[in-house]
């Protein structure tokens, strides 16, 4: 009791004037504030809902404020005359913190029989009435630095109501005034809100339902008043709908709309409106915008895009909603697994370093292209079908943010239509903003359509399609093999570029395909993964940006084999070859990191993941044999003590061997380690700690010297 008294919100000191508090909501705010310490201005003029006759409501109210121990004085002026209801509260209390501009009243008729005098009068009430006691009490609040108003709105307003013409105007005519009246009363912490109540009154009786009516107690509303206008809270330009217990906020909201023009020079016609109406009466991707600033921005953005030529034609803007189960999905899609335990950042959304993979975004760009119709306008000349279609070439660029979920607003534009003769290539453009507006992606995609060439077009790309890049002529600096499923397809395409050709055999024999070929993003998503995990640290965001071309099919079930060359600027070229067939399917690609980080060789040999890896484990030559080899070896494990190598092993990345080094240096201590252990331990399914707990490490010495040599079976990459 005494702590619940503690946390009540309280007006002392506080100066609330209440407009039409002689009974009804205006009489629960009036009792309310009284009985937490404020004083209270009762302003009734004393008529029945109708504005007509005379009482003396208010001074009924002030007795039931004071004889609850509270401070109250009545007024019974006009709300037009607003200064003067002021005027009795400055005259009282000499301040005004709070004014609610409750008084209202009613004049129903059908539209043809309201009367100049029935528009007028409500007008005066509530619209009028409302500015003058505001006007009247702003140079107060401004001086003080501190207001609360609250506005009486009405879903008449909001949503109109029969027979209620000129009160549906002038009440939601108050959100317009709380609208304004919240931004010029910020600085000086003025705050205006709407409240829009349901509530049993003189006025709505015999309008709502019986039932409803002895349900919308105007108590159970003025606790949501009193909240808006307590000092602890924030809004400011809000509009609360509240009834019987139950409130919440009321957003206008807006749709995404539709230009009306393909181009800056074009006119606006009545049939291009009708064309597009669908997308202009659209609510699917409507928002509440916070401010005018942001209706102009946007109409700013719709012009800028007009100028530069991406009109409706031959750009499109859609919305990308994910979450951590679309990017485990994905990450799932282009092989992550548990089995490598540095992947589960990646599949397991309470991970400390739960994150993305970068190529996961990819996909707005690529499926807003994919349901719509730009390719199809790029190359009006063409017939195809998702039989002919062929992803040719991507690229893919990251900022700053890299969201694990959120929403993404993309837009997609073609920027450059080739002829190359056995088909055409339309490229497109495409940016996700956040929805803070921040440039999360940039990628580009094209559309290889077979057999639709020849059709007069040029062939060099414009300067705008970023290019490939040749691969060094030297051999790889690494590879790494991955084998993928015969599933690999199916589960790929839940991230959702479901064409058929990649599940259906009658949909990819059509295609020319014996069997469903795998989706080129999936075998890019898995290099891409590869070279991160092998000169990124398994860390997203190191990636800056990686560029590919799918240059022959992979179908599900084979292996691929990722040949990496890193290069100057922290870039890592690579390609992709099917081990199956020696093909090459990812050409002249690259990755860009920000910064190239080596991982332990423990987990580089985790990254291989295949026991064949280890097949040869009986071939083994020494280190200086394998340099002379001019196999791509790696030092995986390194046993030292007191700073003397006492053995090495080398994993040549190449051939995916293991080649035991000779021992150099004399080691003080004797250690025995099994050859099963050691490749168990390469393989990361033995930790070292683990495994010399277990008692699986034999090294005898004493206890000092073993503490000292784990962490030391932890080795550093060389390459
Ligand atoms: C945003 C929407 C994105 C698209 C939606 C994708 C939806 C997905 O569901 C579809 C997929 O994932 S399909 C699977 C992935 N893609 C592939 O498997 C395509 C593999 N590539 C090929 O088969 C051939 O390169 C092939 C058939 C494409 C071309 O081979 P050829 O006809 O033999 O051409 P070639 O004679 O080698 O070269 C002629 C000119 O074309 C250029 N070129 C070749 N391959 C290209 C490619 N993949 N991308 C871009 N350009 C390519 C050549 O450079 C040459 O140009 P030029 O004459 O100017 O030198």
């Amino acid at each position: 009791m005494v702590s619940a008294k503690r946390d009540q919100l309280r007006y002392d000191g506080r100066v609330v004037v209440v407009t039409g508090a002689g009974a009804g909501l205006g009489r629960e705010y009036a009792l309310l504030f009284g009985s937490r310490g404020a004083k209270v201005v009762v302003n009734d003029l004393g008529g029945n809902f109708h504005g007509q006759g005379k009482s003396n409501a208010a001074d009924k109210v002030v007795e039931e404020i004071r004889s609850a121990g509270g401070t109250a004085v009545a007024d019974y002026n006009s709300v037009v005359d607003g200064e003067k209801i002021i005027q009795t509260a400055m005259e009282a209390f000499g301040r005004v913190d709070v004014l609610i501009n409750n008084a209202g009243i009613l004049r129903d008729r059908s539209l043809a029989r309201i009367s100049d005098e029935d528009w007028n009068l409500i007008h005066d009430v509530h619209m009028k009435g409302s500015f003058m006691t505001t006007r009247a009490a702003w140079p107060i609040m401004k001086k003080q630095n501190f207001g609360r108003i609250i506005m009486t709105s009405s879903n008449s307003g909001v949503y109109g109501n029969f027979g209620q013409a000129n009160y549906s105007a002038a009440k939601l005519g108050l959100v317009g005034l709380a609208n304004t009246v919240a931004i010029e009363g910020q600085k000086n912490n003025i705050h205006c809100n709407v409240i829009v109540p349901t509530a049993a009154s003189r006025m709505t009786e015999g309008i709502l339902p019986e039932i409803l009516f002895n349900e919308l107690k105007p108590k159970l509303i003025a606790p949501v008043v009193a909240y808006l206008c307590h000092e602890s809270c924030e809004d400011n330009g809000a509009i609360i709908e509240s009834a019987a217990g139950w409130a919440t906020k009321v957003h206008f909201v807006r749709g995404k709309g539709s230009v009306l023009r393909t181009s800056i020079d074009e006119d606006v016609t009545p049939e291009y409106v009708r064309n597009v109406w669908d997308k202009v009466t659209d609510m699917s991707e409507a928002k509440h915008l916070n401010a005018i600033g942001e209706a102009s921005l946007s109409l700013v953005e719709v012009l800028e895009k007009l100028r530069e030529g991406k009109s409706a034609e031959n750009s499109v803007t859609e919305t990308y909603k994910f979450n951590y189960k679309d990017v485990i999905l994905y990450a799932l899609g282009v092989g992550a697994t548990v089995t490598d335990e540095s992947d589960l950042r990646f599949l397991y959304e309470n991970h400390p370093e739960f994150s993305v993979l970068p190529t996961f975004f990819i996909l707005p760009g690529l499926l807003s292209v994919m349901g719509s119709d730009l390719t199809a306008k790029a190359i009006p000349h063409a017939q195809f079908d998702l039989t002919n279609i062929l992803h040719g070439e991507q690229y893919i660029e990251l900022f700053d943010s890299v969201p694990t979920d959120g929403v993404l607003t993309t837009t997609s534009t073609v920027i450059d239509v080739l002829d190359k003769k056995s088909g055409a290539l339309v490229v497109t453009q495409s940016e996700s903003f956040d929805e803070n507006g921040t440039l999360v992606a940039r990628g580009q995609s094209s559309t290889f359509v077979v057999g639709v060439g020849n059709f007069n077009g040029k062939s060099k790309a414009s300067s705008e399609v970023k290019a490939l890049m040749p691969n060094p002529k030297r051999s790889p600096d690494a590879s790494v093999q991955i084998k993928t499923s015969r599933d690999q397809a199916a589960l790929y395409r839940l991230s959702g570029d479901l064409n058929p050709m990649h599940i259906d055999p009658s949909f990819s024999a059509i295609a020319g395909y014996k069997t469903p070929i795998l989706h080129g993003l999936c075998t890019m998503g898995i290099s891409v993964k590869a070279v991160l995990k092998r000169y990124g640290n398994d860390d997203s965001s190191l990636f800056k940006a990686a560029k590919v071309r799918f240059s022959k099919p992979v179908l599900p079930g084979q292996t691929l084999r990722i040949d990496m060359w890193k290069e100057a600027n922290n870039r890592v070229c690579f390609r992709t070859v099917v081990v199956e067939t020696n093909t090459e399917v990812l050409s002249g690609a690259y990755v860009d990191l920000k910064k190239i980080v080596l991982k332990p060789n423990m987990t580089a040999g985790k990254s291989l993941q295949s026991d064949a890896v280890f097949a040869g484990i009986k071939d083994r030559v020494s280190e200086n044999e394998a340099k002379a080899k001019a196999i791509n070896a790696v030092f995986l494990y390194k046993i030292t003590d007191g700073g003397k190598v006492s053995k090495e092993w080398v994993l040549d990345l190449k051939n995916a061997k293991v080649y035991e080094g000779p021992v150099q240096g004399k080691a003080d201590t004797t250690m025995t380690i099994s050859d099963s252990d050691m490749v168990d331990l390469a393989l990361g399914k033995l930790q070292p700690q683990a495994a010399f707990m277990k008692g699986k490490l034999k090294i005898t010495g004493n206890i000092m010297l073993a503490q000292k040599l784990a962490p030391l079976l932890k080795t550093e990459a060389k390459l």
